[in-house]
This record gives C-alpha cells, sequence and structure tokens, in this order.
C-alpha cells in the first residue's frame, strides 16, 4: 500500500514527511487552479479532504510541519496583469467544522479558552457562508477609493475600475463615518444569472463555467472592466479591515451599521447564544438553501464581541472566534431508468443518465451526464441499477457508483452502441480517444449544421452571408439540408426564400439577395478546397492541399479512394506512400468514401459545382519536374523540409516510402532500409551531391 492510501495512524515518520510534501505540492497546485484561474480540476469536497488530511499528519508530527505547509497559508498570490494591493489587515480563511459534534468542540473550546464559567453567556452571529470570492473595498471620507481581492492575505489584486461596476456598492456612504474604513464581504453571482450566462457564453462559443463561484470570480478577475460591467456581479458585506475608528462593540452592532451605510447585508444572519441555537439555526439554513438564489457553501459562526475576539486571536490562517460549519456534498439515491446516447455537433455521443427524478439537496434531478463508454465501464453502472447522485457544491450532478445490494440478479453489463442514434451510421471510436464518433457527417441531423458551417466557411466554399445563424435557420426551415440544397435554394424557394432571411433580424432584402449572388460565384472551386470543405475528419487545408497536390483531379482521387478499400491494394499503399499522410488519416479518407450515404451526397453535389483539376504552379524545367522522390537518412546541407520544399518548387512529388512508382531515392548519411528497398526494386540512388545538382543547388 502506498503512503498516500493508507490511514494517518499507520504512517511512518518517513511516509509522514513525505505526505506532507505530496499533500502540500498537491494543495498550492489546485489554490492555483481554483484562485488564480477561476479553473477547479476537483470539487470542494475533494479539496477539503486533502486539506483534513494534511491537518491530521501535522497533529502527529508537529515537528515535520513544512515551512510552505498549507496550513498556514491562504489562497494563492495574486495573478500578473492586476495591479497589487498590500493589505492593511491581513485578509483570513476561516477553520472548518463539518457535523454536530465538531461544533460544539467548537463552542466549547472558546468558552475554555476565555475561562468562562457554566453560566456565562456567549453570543454568537451566525451567518450563511457565501460562496462567491471575497473582497476589501476601502473608503476614505466616505468615498471608495480601492477595491482589492484576498489574494494570498497578505497581498491582492486591485479591482478597483471593475468593482465601481457594480451596483450592489456605494460610492458613496453619506453620514458620520471615519475617515479611513474598510468593509470586507463576498462577490458573487445569483444561481439565474449564472444560467444565463452560460447560456449565452455557449451561444458565442465562449468559457463554460462550472458554478457561480468560478463565474463570480472570473468576472470579476477581468482586466477588461467592460466584460466585468456586463456581468451581473452582487456583493455581500460581513467584514472590517483598516478602521481610523471603533465603530461598534459587537459584530452584529457592526452589521446594523453596515445597513445604515446602504451596504448589502445578509437578511438570514442570527443572534445566537448557545450550540443548540447555533445547529437550528444551521439546519434552518440548510433546508432553505436550494430557494436562495445564491450559492451557499456552510453557516459561518462568530463570537459577536469584537473585545472577546481580540482576546481569542488567530491561529496562523484564520481566526479563533470563529469557524465556517460546511454542508455535506449532497447524496441520494435513484434508479437508472435508462442511458440515453447525445449526438453532439462534431458527432460526439455522448451517455446520458436517466433518472427516476429525486430530490438532490433540493433540487429535482432526472438526468446527468456519464461523460463516456469508459466511464460507464469503470463504475459498471447498469440500466435498472440504484446508483447514487451528488451534487457537490456546484449545480451539476454526478453518478458516483450504484449501490451492490441492489443490483438485480439478472442485469447484464451496459453496451455502448456502435451505431448512431440520430441517424444509423457507424460510430467509431479512434484508439487514443474516450470519445466514439458518428461518421455520418452531412447526413448526421446532429452534425449537420456544423457540417454546412464547415462547408461554408472561409477556407471551404467561402460563401458570404452565410453565418451559424442563416445555416441553422435554413436547416430548421428545411429548405437546406445538404450542400447541393444551398446551390438549388434559389430555385427552389427563390422569391419565399428571399422573403424569409429578408425578414431575419439583422436582414435586409439587400443582404438576402447578395447572398444569392455569392453562393452563384461559388459554382466552381479549387480541389484543395473542396477537400475541406467535405469536413472529413483529420483533412485539414494542409492535407487537403497535399492530396490535390498527389492526385490532381477529383476523378482520379476518387477512382484510388475506392480502389484502396481494399488494403491490399496498390492504391492504398500509394496513399500511404504520401509524405504527410499517415496511418489514421488514410483511415479516415477511406471511411468517408467507403460511406454509400457520402457518395451519394458528393453526386448530388456534383450535379451543382464544377471541381478545378489541381495545377502545379508554374516551376522551373527540371529533370526533376514531374518525377516521385523519396528521401532518407540525414542530409548535411539542408533540413528534410527545406529539401521536400525545394523538389516541390521543382516540380517533383516527395513520397513518404519507395514503391515502384518511385524515381529516386535521395540517401543521405545513415540512410536504412528505404535505401536498400531501392535497391531492390531497382530504383535509382542518388547521393546528396548528385540531388544538389540535380536541384541547380550547386
Ligand atoms: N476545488 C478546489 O480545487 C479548491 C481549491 C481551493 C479552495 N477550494 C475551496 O475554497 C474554499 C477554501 O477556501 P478559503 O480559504 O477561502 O476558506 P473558506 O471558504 O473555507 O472560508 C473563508 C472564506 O469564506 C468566505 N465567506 C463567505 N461568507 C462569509 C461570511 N459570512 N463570513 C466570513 N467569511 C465568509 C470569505 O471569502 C472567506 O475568505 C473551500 O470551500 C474549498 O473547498 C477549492
Ligand atoms: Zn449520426
Amino acid at each position: 500500500m502506498s503512503a498516500e492510501t493508507k490511514n494517518v495512524e499507520d504512517l511512518s515518520r518517513d511516509e509522514a514527511a513525505r505526505e506532507l510534501e505530496r499533500l502540500a505540492g498537491e494543495i498550492a497546485r489546485h489554490d492555483r487552479l481554483y484562485y488564480q484561474q477561476d479553473a477547479p480540476e476537483i470539487d470542494d469536497a475533494a479539496y477539503d479532504a486533502l486539506r483534513q488530511r494534511n491537518t491530521e499528519i501535522e497533529a502527529r508530527f508537529p515537528d515535520l510541519v513544512r515551512e510552505d505547509s498549507p496550513s498556514s497559508r491562504v489562497g494563492a498570490a495574486p495573478a500578473s496583469g492586476f495591479g497589487k494591493v498590500r493589505h492593511s489587515v491581513p485578509m483570513l480563511s476561516l477553520g472548518n467544522v463539518f457535523d454536530e459534534q465538531e461544533l460544539r468542540d467548537f463552542v466549547a473550546r472558546v468558552r475554555r479558552f476565555l475561562g468562562l464559567g457554566e453560566t456565562d453567556q456567549v453570543d454568537f452571529v451566525a451567518e450563511p457562508k457565501i460562496d462567491g470570492l471575497s473582497i476589501t473595498l476601502r473608503y476614505e471620507g466616505g468615498r471608495f477609493v480601492q477595491g482589492a481581492t484576498r489574494g494570498d492575505g497578505r497581498e491582492g489584486e486591485d479591482v478597483s475600475a471593475n468593482l465601481r461596476t457594480l451596483e450592489d456598492l456605494p460610492q458613496r456612504i453619506a453620514g458620520p463615518v471615519p475617515d479611513v474604513l474598510e468593509v470586507r464581504g463576498e462577490v458573487y453571482m445569483t444561481k439565474s444569472a449564472f444560467a444565463e450566462l452560460n447560456r449565452r457564453q455557449e451561444e458565442k462559443g465562449g468559457k463554460i463555467f462550472a458554478n457561480p463561484r468560478n463565474a463570480a470570480a472570473g468576472s470579476l478577475r477581468q482586466l477588461d472592466t467592460k466584460i466585468t460591467a456586463e456581468r451581473p456581479l452582487r456583493f455581500f458585506a460581513y467584514s472590517w479591515g483598516e478602521l481610523s475608528e471603533d465603530i461598534a462593540d459587537t459584530h452584529w452592532a457592526f452589521l446594523e451599521k453596515l445597513k445604515d451605510w446602504h451596504f448589502p447585508v445578509n437578511p438570514l444572519a442570527r443572534l445566537c447564544s448557545s450550540a443548540d441555537e447555533l445547529l437550528a439555526l444551521y439546519r434552518e439554513i440548510e433546508s432553505g438553501r436550494a430557494e436562495l438564489d445564491y450559492d451557499i457553501d456552510g453557516v459561518v459562526y462568530k463570537v459577536s464581541s469584537i473585545a472577546l475576539q481580540q482576546r481569542l486571536g488567530y491561529v496562523s490562517r484564520a481566526p479563533r472566534w470563529a469557524v465556517a460549519h460546511k454542508f455535506p456534498a449532497e447524496k441520494a439515491q435513484t434508479l437508472l431508468k435508462e442511458i440515453d446516447i447525445q449526438v453532439g455537433r462534431t458527432g460526439a455521443l455522448t451517455p446520458v443518465a436517466i433518472l427516476e427524478p429525486v430530490n438532490v439537496g433540493g433540487v429535482l434531478v432526472s438526468r446527468a451526464t456519464l461523460h463516456n463508454e469508459d466511464e460507464i465501464h469503470r463504475k459498471d453502472l447498469r440500466v435498472g441499477d440504484t446508483v447514487v447522485l451528488q451534487r457537490a457544491g456546484d449545480v451539476i450532478p454526478q453518478v458516483l457508483e450504484f449501490v451492490p445490494e441492489k443490483r438485480s440478479a439478472d442485469s447484464t453489463p451496459y453496451v455502448f452502441p456502435e451505431i448512431c442514434p440520430e441517424c444509423g451510421s457507424q460510430a467509431i471510436r479512434e484508439l487514443d480517444e474516450a470519445v466514439r464518433r458518428c461518421t455520418g457527417g452531412l447526413i448526421c441531423p446532429a452534425q449537420a449544421v456544423e457540417r454546412l458551417r464547415h462547408f461554408v466557411s472561409r477556407d471551404a466554399f467561402d460563401i458570404e452571408g452565410l453565418g451559424e445563424k442563416q445555416v441553422q435557420f435554413l436547416w430548421e426551415k428545411g429548405w437546406v439540408k445538404t450542400p447541393g440544397d444551398i446551390f438549388r435554394l434559389h430555385e427552389s424557394h427563390g422569391s419565399d426564400s428571399l422573403e424569409a432571411l429578408s425578414r431575419q433580424p439583422g436582414w435586409g432584402r439587400q443582404s438576402a439577395q447578395n447572398l444569392f449572388e455569392a453562393i452563384e460565384a461559388r459554382r466552381r472551386i479549387e480541389l484543395d478546397r473542396f477537400l475541406f470543405s467535405l469536413g472529413i475528419r483529420r483533412i485539414g487545408q494542409t492535407t487537403a492541399r497535399l492530396l490535390a497536390r498527389s492526385y490532381g483531379s477529383l476523378e482520379s482521387l476518387r477512382a484510388a479512394m475506392s480502389e484502396a478499400q481494399d488494403r491490399e491494394s496498390t492504391a492504398y499503399a500509394d496513399l500511404l506512400a504520401i509524405d504527410g499522410i499517415g496511418e489514421a488519416v488514410a483511415q479516415d479518407l477511406i471511411g468517408f468514401f467507403g460511406e454509400a450515404h457520402n457518395l451519394e451526397l458528393l453526386e448530388d453535389l456534383l450535379r451543382e459545382v464544377e471541381v478545378e483539376s489541381y495545377e502545379a504552379p508554374q516551376s522551373e524545367e527540371s529533370e526533376l519536374s514531374g518525377r516521385t522522390l523519396v528521401f532518407t537518412g540525414t542530409l548535411e546541407s539542408m533540413t528534410r523540409s527545406e529539401a521536400k520544399a525545394r523538389a516541390e518548387a521543382l516540380g517533383a512529388k516527395v513520397a513518404g516510402s519507395v514503391s515502384s512508382k518511385t524515381d529516386y531515392v535521395v540517401a543521405g548519411a545513415d540512410a536504412g532500409s528505404k535505401a536498400r528497398k531501392a535497391q531492390d526494386l531497382g530504383v535509382q540512388l542518388l547521393s546528396e551531391e548528385d540531388w544538389r545538382r540535380m536541384a541547380g543547388l550547386d
């Protein structure tokens, strides 16, 4: 068993030291991902578990506590790009408690520290722990002058300009106010604003945020204030930093002051005087959690008296007078009724669990993504299983595992479909990939819009005026289902489509008219653009050009691809012999030309457009023109790519392997099997000097 998986009690001293080192590194890495990049890799429960383990090991081996121990650090250093702000009073974190017993221990610890008798009362303020990011706001003479993130607690990022865009935040405080006043609190995004933001982001292909906290942090920490201004950020005030004069004796009175100054203060905060009262409020807040329009991840308990707070003081990264009572990750069991396969815009097949609707932390869940085939097999999920669902902090539910006791004896492992449920084409999985993809391409309704969009894009048919929206619109109308339809649009739906398009937002009669002209102008197209437009997997522009150059015309390419369906054929060998075409590209090409749907679609398109044959650029006349060369071994005077470019400029083709079609093999130093093969086939071998001479270089 490795140290990583051992219980803390079972660790030897050496193992403990190594574990502490590993945890320090891991936690620092997650902190950077979370605080600086707003892109956590693990959920909060998993992160908290790492910290918890670190704390336990340190408690057992106090002398092994590291200089860079996570238990003495807060957050992560400010990211570059922002000005830095040194906090006059450090911004700390909070200790955690996870259950009733730990809460009671906290209250008892506070009382013991203060040496209180049985009848002495301590007041606590309990407030929801807002799941956002903490900031500090500095007011001088009642005016907002600077705002910063927490950063590593000592130094944060200057986000003043961005904070000015928040409506919740008073720019000026009216009435008597200390000359220097630092108000601290949490910037957050409501759940509804978060959903709306993600919807917009999805539409424009922007970053999708995992949860409202990440969305809030990502939105506030923008170098471009305009972006922040478009994001609806909110604020709750709950604490203070530097003050030029005392303003309250208790935290509770301080919150009242904040309200007078028009800072938003969370309405659920309450004053409590015992562990029982705290616990009751905790339960009340937890049960109302789902109805709140903002995420909270626990309840914070704070000793209210500021004099007592000062006596209690701090332990490294957190005050001794406050603690966060975290909500547990929310779990529920339910029946996995079915596994539905969704086909994405790029043909990826994604399994989705269809569940007997169940309430998980106040939210009714009836579907959850299962990510991919391997995930289902790794967890051995089967239709008919009872599964454990979890919503941890964020809004996306996960299927954790099945419940073995509830599995029926006749259940069978799930078999992932190899046929696309949308179009019936083969769905194949590449060796190095987790996803299975539909090969239907243009005939697959799930992919059609994306494919059509690609078809008309700049480097393909380049039809101006046909953007994503128009393609989607024409597709939904049923007017354009295939590329060929684009060229028939005018005759089949001419005035109708002109009318309909002109009524689209942002469109007029003129732009619709222009579109028809743009389509007409594209009835002739170069071979490489044509090949690229088909959207065959792995056939990008470069490969399309390579194919155009190697085969010259669409006819000869098609003939070769049809012959190459037989992997023993010379056509297949020739395809692989092209320098730049590997096994994977060859499979994709042959796959495309082997699918009957695709051939029909091609026929249809070719009734509308004419594909020009490839014309070799005017090259210098030389004895290499039209010849096929293979380079092997190391050339002394130039790189392989330079040699290849030179050969092509002279009108030669460069192949990757030697075949009967090879005219010359140029053998550099350490030439191996290719040179031998050339000899076997009787192909002429050239030395580097021969090559330079023939290429006109010497
Ligand atoms: N998933 C990850 O990779 C990852 C990485 C780092 C941190 N985290 C998560 O971030 C949190 C830990 O970070 P932390 O150091 O900010 O500690 P914390 O969130 O546990 O507690 C301190 C913070 O709580 C916030 N807070 C919200 N409401 C408050 C209130 N009413 N009163 C006082 N403070 C309030 C403040 O911003 C304060 O800085 C944990 O939830 C942790 O799971 C996750
Ligand atoms: Zn399909």
